[in-house]
């Protein structure tokens, strides 16, 4: 018997699921454990475990917008909802519920980021899920699977990296499609900082940024980033070549790291997708899916974190982010999926 971590929550997929009879919806044939133990013992050599954050206290600690708190639900009706028609290796997927977050999203609720006490309090908050994310994550990594993280905003960047190095004890690398560099000071944790407080304690070893826009990163954020030997593909340079190619050089250089890594992609760097930093200038959707792909296809891409996607940001409102944050979040896992089974 395993012990269960304390904010551990399984998630039921037949809440999510409208039947239709004669068809077979992928929330209808999902491994969904509904117990930690049986989560672990679930784990086959080849499993993918999904793991859910909803929160978006740290895209609001970084004076951001909400609504990453969503974003797994949004995915979920999507995902769930789909055809297992037998053809994609959904099979692999194991549906390991979700990080609870409810207690410290009512607390960071009346909270006010303009206002210097409470802003203290949101950036606590998100240390304390930090703690969390990290407990959950650490024994998964531990039994060797691949993680596939919704969030929640891309502080969950800093407890992926944390387990991770953990469950290796060694440090790790990490990948990120991003026009943010996540490397603004340590002033407190919050979105915008994950990788800069893993650098600090020694766990990212090696970081590399894709899309980079170096009008969206301040002087000294870039400065640190440099200072810190990590590098970056300017979101300049990519409007002048192709993603594949360059993909190609990327993963050479994550290959050659030596170490295990992960694929950082935060849908804001995505043309049109909701997220707190809404961009209307980034990256095709097809573009982010050759990021992916590129990436997935190594043994040593221990995650795939998909931060960011809050539908309430959606410039035609929520109903519509829904739609859109659950299928870009829908057709992220399934390149995932098939990138990663061949
Ligand atoms: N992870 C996102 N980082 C961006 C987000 C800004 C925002 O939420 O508006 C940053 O720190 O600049």
């Amino acid at each position: 018997m395993h012990q269960s971590p304390s904010y551990w929550r399984p998630v039921n997929p037949g809440a999510f699921v409208h039947a239709r009879a004669g068809e077979t919806r992928i929330g209808e044939s999902i491994n969904a454990p509904q117990q930690w133990s049986a989560l672990l013992d679930g784990i086959a050599d080849d499993s993918i475990v999904l793991i859910g954050v909803p929160e978006s206290i740290g895209p609001r600690a970084n004076l951001g917008r909400g609504g990453a708190e969503a974003g797994f639900a949004a995915f979920l009706q999507q995902f769930l909802n789909m055809q297992d028609a037998g053809r994609l290796p959904v099979q692999r997927l194991l549906l390991g519920g979700e990080v609870d977050c409810r207690d410290l999203m009512e607390q960071s609720a009346h909270l006010d980021a303009s206002n210097a006490d409470d802003l203290s309090q949101l950036r606590a908050l998100c240390e304390q899920l930090d703690g969390r994310v990290r407990e959950i994550l650490t024994p998964l990594f531990a039994r060797g699977v691949r993680v596939i993280l919704i969030g929640g905003g891309h502080n969950n960047a800093l407890p992926l990296i944390q387990a991770l190095a953990a469950a290796q004890n060694s440090a790790v690398g990490a990948v990120n499609l991003d026009p943010h560099s996540d490397f603004r000071p340590l002033e407190g944790r919050h979105s915008g900082n994950g990788f800069s407080y893993a650098h600090k304690a020694g766990l990212l070893q090696h970081y590399q940024v894709v899309s980079l826009h170096e009008a969206k990163n301040s002087r000294s954020t870039l400065d640190q980033l440099a200072d810190a030997g990590a590098s970056y593909v300017p979101m300049h340079q990519l409007a002048e070549s192709r993603m594949d190619k360059v993909m190609a050089e990327v993963a050479r250089q994550a290959c050659d790291w030596q170490i295990p890594f992960g694929i950082e992609l935060d849908v804001d760097a995505i043309t049109g997708a909701p997220a707190s930093a809404f961009n209307y200038t980034g990256v095709s959707f097809a573009q982010a899916q050759v990021f992916v792909r590129r990436l997935a296809a190594y043994p040593k891409a221990r995650y795939l974190h998909l931060a960011e996607a809050a539908p309430a940001c959606h410039p035609a409102g929520l109903e519509a982010g829904n739609k859109a944050c659950g299928q870009l979040l829908s057709e992220l896992v399934f390149t995932y999926l098939l990138a990663t089974n061949q």
